[in-house]
This record gives structure tokens, sequence and C-alpha cells, in this order.
């Protein structure tokens, strides 16, 4: 008899061992920073979207921050506008922003959008010049000017919380305004993190591209799993830490500077990585403490 259920037996038993998260995490607000870089594959974007559309029914209150470096490098490319980053930023003219601008908050945010919905989720796109949500002031890393970034000085809650409070997941693309209603290309790393400090979000997750902070990039089995202030501090002048990566762990450590409760970098490739990071005792990725 036992052995006949022994596969349902097991599914019941996950859902058992997840009760007690569900319980714990009931209500919280958890923003998922989803990289351009782990979008890249239509068969793990529905996957990474399934596993939102799970934590909303039980009860948690997902915000997406989505990037898009990758598909707009793709649009640059197509229509031959040169792209350069300095310190991870993109250099942003008046052309580029365009279309940053088309590809976030229109291919990219759309599409999310309609996925959600499709499996049943529904879900509300907006950028950062909805309801004025996200204030920037134009960015000059080390007196550079490198056009149209921003910085981000005040995020606008009422829209983000009018949604949540309505049951819709909001899905946020990282333009905003400056005092003067010009638009401009923010990090979404960046974001993320003002955001989830600007709700009080219990978690903030950025799913990426690579398995989490590795001592080599290239030897996953390197995965370091925790980090605190300190150890990211000597990780940085040890120079482990390069690219893309720079901005995303200076954010995980303003993250819970300021009472970001958990901030994880996990593997968006990794199928579940979410659920298995949010519901299983098993730690996936980096996590990252003060
Ligand atoms: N020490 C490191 N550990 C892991 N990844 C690193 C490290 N240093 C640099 N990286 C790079 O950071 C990248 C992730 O950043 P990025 O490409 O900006 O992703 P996203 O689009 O998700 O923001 C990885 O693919 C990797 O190439
Ligand atoms: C100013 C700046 O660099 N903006 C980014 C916005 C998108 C982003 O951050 O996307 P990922 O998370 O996929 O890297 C850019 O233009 O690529």
């Amino acid at each position: 008899m036992q052995q006949e259920f022994k596969k349902e037996i097991d599914k019941a038993e996950i859902l058992v061992e997840a009760l007690g998260y569900m319980q714990k995490y009931e209500g919280d607000i958890v923003v998922i920073k989803y990289g351009g870089s782990a979008m890249t594959n239509e068969i793990i974007k529905k996957s990474v979207l399934k596993d939102i559309a799970v934590l909303k029914s039980v009860g948690l209150k997902p915000i997406i921050v989505h990037g898009g470096g990758k598909d707009i490098n793709r649009m640059l490319d197509r229509v031959q506008i040169k792209s350069e980053f300095k310190n991870g930023l993109r250099v942003t003219d008046k052309d580029t922003l365009e279309i940053a601008e088309m590809v976030l908050s229109g291919k990219i945010n759309k599409g999310l959008v309609t996925h959600l919905e499709q499996i049943g989720t529904h879900a509300v796109g907006l950028s950062g010049k909805d309801g004025n949500m996200i204030t920037v002031e134009k960015v000059m890393p080390q007196g550079e000017d490198i056009g149209f970034v921003g910085k981000i000085t005040y995020v606008d809650t009422t829209l983000i919380n009018t949604l949540l409070d309505q049951g819709y997941t909001p899905i946020i693309s990282t333009i905003g305004l400056d005092e003067k209603y010009h638009a401009y290309n923010i990090n979404a790393d960046d974001v993320a993190t003002a955001i989830a400090r600007a709700v009080k979000a219990s978690k903030l997750v950025f799913l990426t591209d690579i398995e989490g902070v590795l001592e080599n990039p290239s030897d996953p089995s390197t995965l370091i799993s925790k980090i605190d202030t300190e150890s990211a501090k000597e990780l940085f002048e040890s120079g482990i830490i390069t690219g893309g990566m720079i901005p995303k762990l200076k954010n995980c450590l303003d993250a819970v500077q300021n009472d970001v409760k958990r901030v994880h970098i996990l593997d968006g490739r990794l199928e579940h990585s979410l659920l298995i990071e949010i519901f299983t005792k098993k730690g996936v990725g980096t996590m990252i403490k003060r």
C-alpha cells in the first residue's frame, strides 16, 4: 500500500515541509530582481514565472523588477548603435535611451505581464515613470558624464502598495524621471534594491545567470554560500568581484544594512531555485548577511 503511493507520499511531504515556510512568510513582500542574463531561455523564463505564481498563490506578495541588458544590446546592434559600459553602467545618449526604454518598458515588461497572466496570475507592468514612482538625478561617476543614467533619489510606493493590496503583481522596468520630468536609464539592481528598501520587503532575491558569488567565476564548485559586510570588503579588495557582480553585491550590502532581512543571489537558470530557496531547508546560491 505504502509502496504503491510512494511518489504521491513524497510529493505530499514536500508540501508539508513547505507549510512552515508558507506560514512564516504569509503576507511578506518579496522583491525579485530578474536579470536580463537569466531571461534568454524561454523555457527557463516560464519556469521562473511559475515559481513567482506559486509564491503569490500561497500568500506572499511578489514584486518583479526586471533588467534586460542583453536584449538592449541586441536591439542596439540591429540599429547599429555602439554601446559601452562604465563601472557597470551603460553610457546612455538620447538614441540609446530611446531604445533602452522601448526594449525594457515595451517588449520585456509586457512580455512578462503576458506570461504571468497566461498562468492565471494578475500582473501590471509599470515603469518608474508611472505614478512618478522613481525619481532620479543624473549620475556622474568620478565626475564623468555618461548621459541619461539616473541615480535614485526617491521611490514613491503608493502605486505599488495599491496594486499589491488589490492582488496584482507589479512588474517594474527601470526607467525613471528627474525633477524636470526627463527620462533616465537606471541599473536594474539599483531599482530592485531601492524598491525593496522603500516597501520594507522581507526578502530581496537577485536571479542571475551564475550559481551565486564564486571565488573563481569559471568554477561553480567555488560558490560562496554566505557573505557578510566584512567578507564582502575582502572580496572586493581581492578583485574577485568584477563586471555585473560589482553593482549586484554592492546593492545586496546596501539592502541588508537598510532593514531588508534576507538577501540572496540565485541562479535563475536552476529550475525552481526561487522555490528551493524560500520553501526548503536547503539553501542555494549566495546569502548576504549584515
Ligand atoms: N566573483 C564572481 N562570482 C560570480 N559572478 C561574477 C563574479 N565576478 C563577476 N561575475 C559576473 O557577474 C555576472 C552577473 O552579472 P550580470 O551579467 O550583470 O547579470 P544580470 O543581468 O543578472 O544583472 C556573471 O555572469 C559573471 O560573469
Ligand atoms: C544604466 C544601465 O546600465 N541600465 C541598464 C538597465 C537594464 C539592466 O540593468 O539589465 P540587467 O539587469 O539585465 O543587466 C542597461 O541599460 O543595460
